[in-house]
């Protein structure tokens, strides 16, 4: 088996092993596409464009995102990849000048304007996701799968950083800013489409509902803006709670879902069944809800 595969190797072309050599090198520069991506969010480019009326030159947008002239060569260079990755577009003008436009990707990444805008601005997910917290935790893939000492942890962030996610968010203020940012914005999209395409599983909600894990409240509150008639409830952990804004429609709850769930016709669960809690999970041991949805 080993010498066919030698023998392989050296019939492989001169071609065949550049086009190889490249295409390993691309496999590695992978991470550049969401490096960018993250730089043009915190630049807050596609407000940029937005406010320039969806269209803007290259010397435009440096004024408008403060970026220093000395810089312009290497804000081609970024808006190049994202332009590439279908974050952004480019076009040709008749006189020459190079303009950039929001495509569908960077629609979603527009704050400022309107309401509709800043609904679906998913920039506080990209925060969540293209953060350095979440990323060194993959450095750690080898070691999850071969150490022992990484055998009884269930997560590899665990074993990167010697916490879980939660407490990482408790420790750290402003990762808890960034992550609940993120998931506001997440819900507030979400809810959006759940709404508009599965609007009948929402007419049976009954008369309460209550967001189980339910951060701040975007998820619900979208529902109690619907449903004026259901009683909303958002259980979360206390320290979550705590910052949670003032609404009227809401009542929020301190507590730990595996100690107890408030009653309420429905039990909304949304994006928290990670394999750590399915693993873990058992009935809180104080069961205020009815059985049913
Ligand atoms: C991934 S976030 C999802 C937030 C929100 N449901 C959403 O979809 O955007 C998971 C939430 O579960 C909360 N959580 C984690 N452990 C919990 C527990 N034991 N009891 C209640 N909430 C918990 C976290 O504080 C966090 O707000």
């Amino acid at each position: 088996m080993a010498s066919h595969v030698q023998e392989d190797e050296l019939t492989m072309s001169s071609d065949d092993l550049l086009q190889a050599q490249l295409e390993l090198y691309h496999h590695c520069f992978v991470y550049v596409k969401s490096m960018a991506l993250g730089a043009a969010t915190d630049l807050r480019i596609a407000d940029a464009i937005h406010l320039r009326g969806g269209a803007v030159t290259l010397s435009d947008l440096a004024a408008d995102t403060g970026i220093h002239p000395t810089k312009l060569s290497h804000l081609r260079r970024l808006m190049r990849v994202l332009t590439t990755s279908g974050i952004f577009s480019a076009e040709v003008k008749a006189s020459g000048d190079m303009v950039y436009k929001l495509t569908r990707v960077s629609r979603l990444l527009v704050g400022a304007g309107g309401e509709s805008s800043r609904r679906r601005d998913l920039s506080p997910m990209v925060g969540v996701f293209v953060n350095p917290v979440a990323i060194t935790a993959l450095f750690s893939i080898h070691e999850w799968f071969t150490d022992e000492k990484s055998a009884a942890s269930p997560s590899l962030f665990e074993v990167a950083h010697g916490c879980t996610r939660w407490e990482m968010i408790a420790k750290d203020a402003s990762d808890d800013r960034v992550f609940n940012a993120g998931m506001a914005a997440d819900c507030c999209l979400s809810m959006e489409i759940l709404l508009r395409e599965c609007n009948g599983v929402f007419g049976s909600l009954g008369s309460s509902l209550v967001d189980v894990g339910g951060a701040h409240g975007a998820a619900t509150a979208v529902v109690a803006k619907a449903f004026p008639h259901v009683k909303c409830t958002v259980l979360d952990l206390p320290r979550v709670i705590a910052g949670a804004p003032v609404d009227d429609n809401l009542t929020f709850v301190p507590g730990d879902m595996f100690e107890y769930i408030p009653p309420a016709d429905t039990v909304l669960l949304k994006t928290k069944i990670a394999s750590r809690y399915c693993a873990s999970a058992r009935k809180p041991s104080r069961q205020g809800t009815p059985e049913g949805r």
